[in-house]
């Protein structure tokens, strides 16, 4: 739980450098001595409009009749009140969304890489670039390459990149355990959308952010999400804490979601919050929604907890620096998977 040492989905076992650690605690401590003086201003200025404010929530989040049981007047840290605004609406369909935050100084103290590099940074959201069909589509392989496995808690991946699948309270290694047979999991047709997907999002991206596409590659991890309702059993299954991507993933620069369900219709809950020091702003999940964003600091984020129903993502990370790259997933790597371990994020040759 909070206090303890947090990992968000695959990071664990990726990105275990005690410095970084260090640094999102003391965050983490931060946040929760906010959180509790927001909580405690909260119930004492509204003591008689609690009910209504918790009500107001309920049916935020879609919480179905007969309810599900929650954590308390804040829904996971969101405050009840004015001081969360919604950037993107399930409902809404988002051309091009833009808002720009100042840059961290987190990039200064890593190597800059022309043309990639960010100068400016924030947060987009597109309906525009992928569209629902497609969507629909790379949700059906991942739930065919997740329905293999899947792990005892509320969260599973499967990075295409490794390989490595959710399995009771660890991972496997679906290119190792499959070999050739891998053929009747994922086609061909499969990793070509893929493909084809994480370039017009790479492409939107260098575009908005003014960098070059060519100047930034595709990094590790990359992989699927499936939440649901169900309790962790290990800190893997712990996706709600608050993280910087870049701190937490090393690598990241450019990190972008793309969402395969929709928020309220398919699951309640999960909705994406970024942490600003005023207030938070919310990305409401839907099927086709591309969200981008700096990997620093200047986008601390979380996800809410899935309170009901199944909700489908994928991460997809770019990086700015050529020694971090990784190659787009492919078929005929079959048993010869890079990776060749069991756990994610093992070092892997190019
Ligand atoms: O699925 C999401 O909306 C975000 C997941 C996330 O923050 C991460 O994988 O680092
Ligand atoms: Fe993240």
């Amino acid at each position: 739980g909070p206090g303890t040492e947090s990992c968000v989905l695959v990071t664990r076992v990726l990105c275990s450098e005690p410095g970084a650690r260090k640094g999102r605690v003391q965050q983490d401590a931060r946040g929760r001595w906010l959180k509790a003086a927001i909580l405690l201003l909260l119930l004492s200025a509204a003591a008689g409009g609690g009910l209504v404010a918790w009500n107001r929530l309920r049916s935020q989040d879609g919480i179905p009749e007969g309810g599900i049981p929650a954590d308390g007047v804040t829904e996971g840290g969101i405050p009840a009140d004015g001081v969360t605004e919604v950037l993107a609406h399930r409902s809404d369909h988002l051309q091009d969304k833009f808002v720009q935050v100042p840059c961290s100084e987190d990039y200064e103290s890593h190597q800059r890489f022309a043309g990639c590099t960010p100068r400016k940074c924030g947060r987009g959201v597109t309906d525009a670039v992928i569209t629902r069909e497609e969507a629909e589509r790379i949700r059906r392989i991942a739930e065919r390459g997740l329905s293999l496995g899947g792990s005892d808690g509320g969260a599973s991946i499967l990075d295409l990149h490794s390989g490595a699948l959710s399995l009771g309270k660890h991972f496997v290694n679906l290119y190792r355990y499959f070999g050739d047979k891998i053929q009747d999991i994922f086609t061909e047709d499969d990793f070509a959308l893929y493909r084809d997907v994480r370039q017009r999002i790479q492409q939107r991206i260098a575009q908005v952010f003014g960098i070059s596409s060519s100047a930034m590659y595709l990094t590790k991890p990359t992989f699927f999400s499936r939440m649901n309702s169900t309790g962790a059993k290990t800190t893997h299954d712990e996706y709600w804490h608050p993280h910087v991507d870049k701190v937490t993933y090393g690598s990241f620069d450019y990190t972008s979601l793309l969402y395969l369900s929709d928020y309220s219709k398919d699951f309640g809950g999960g909705r994406f919050v970024f942490m600003d020091a005023d207030s938070n702003k919310t990305v409401e999940p839907r099927a086709g929604r591309v969200s981008f964003f700096t990997s620093g600091s200047e986008n601390l984020h979380r996800v809410e907890r899935v309170r009901w129903g199944t909700r489908f993502a994928i991460t997809i990370s770019f990086t700015c620096d050529p020694q971090h790259r990784i190659a787009d997933p492919q078929l005929s790597w079959g048993d010869r998977s890079p990776a060749g371990g069991e756990e994610p994020g093992r070092k892997l040759p190019l």
